[in-house]
């Protein structure tokens, strides 16, 4: 029992790992965590702004992890052109969008007032 979800617990990593490699955008999620992490550590953030940068963060690489899951199931099930098939990847590419606007109103109400205050 233990071992099995030890093993689910690996596939999951390994996941992560193979879509980190494969796809730029999470690439580009993964630069994005580390700069708001310093940024944060930087600007001293407090406690319930690391809780809305947290959630941001993870909402946001879920989002495109299961985007790119997504785009593995619809090019297995069709690799030729379909118009449903496009259809699922645009809606897809949708959720990560409407996420990573909500992160940018999250970044910006948390950093804006700050970086601000650092130029004026
Ligand atoms: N099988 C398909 N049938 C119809 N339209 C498709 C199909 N595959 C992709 N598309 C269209 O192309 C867009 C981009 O597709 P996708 O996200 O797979 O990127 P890609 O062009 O294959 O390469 P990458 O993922 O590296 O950017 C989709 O959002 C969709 O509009």
């Amino acid at each position: 029992m233990m071992r099995r979800r030890a093993a689910s617990f690996g596939f999951a990593f390994r996941g992560v790992w193979a879509a980190l490699r494969s796809e730029v955008h999470l690439q580009f999620h993964a630069a994005a965590t580390v700069v708001t992490i310093g940024l944060g550590l930087y600007f001293g953030l407090e406690r319930w702004e690391w809780v809305a940068v947290a959630v941001a963060i993870g909402a946001v690489w879920s989002a495109e992890l299961v985007n790119t899951a997504i785009e593995a199931v619809v090019n297995l099930v069709s690799p030729e052109y379909h118009p449903l098939a496009g259809r699922a990847k645009d809606v897809a590419a949708g959720a990560v969008l409407v996420m990573a606007v909500a992160a940018l109103v999250v970044g910006l109400l948390i950093f804006g007032p700050r970086v601000w205050a650092l130029l004026a």
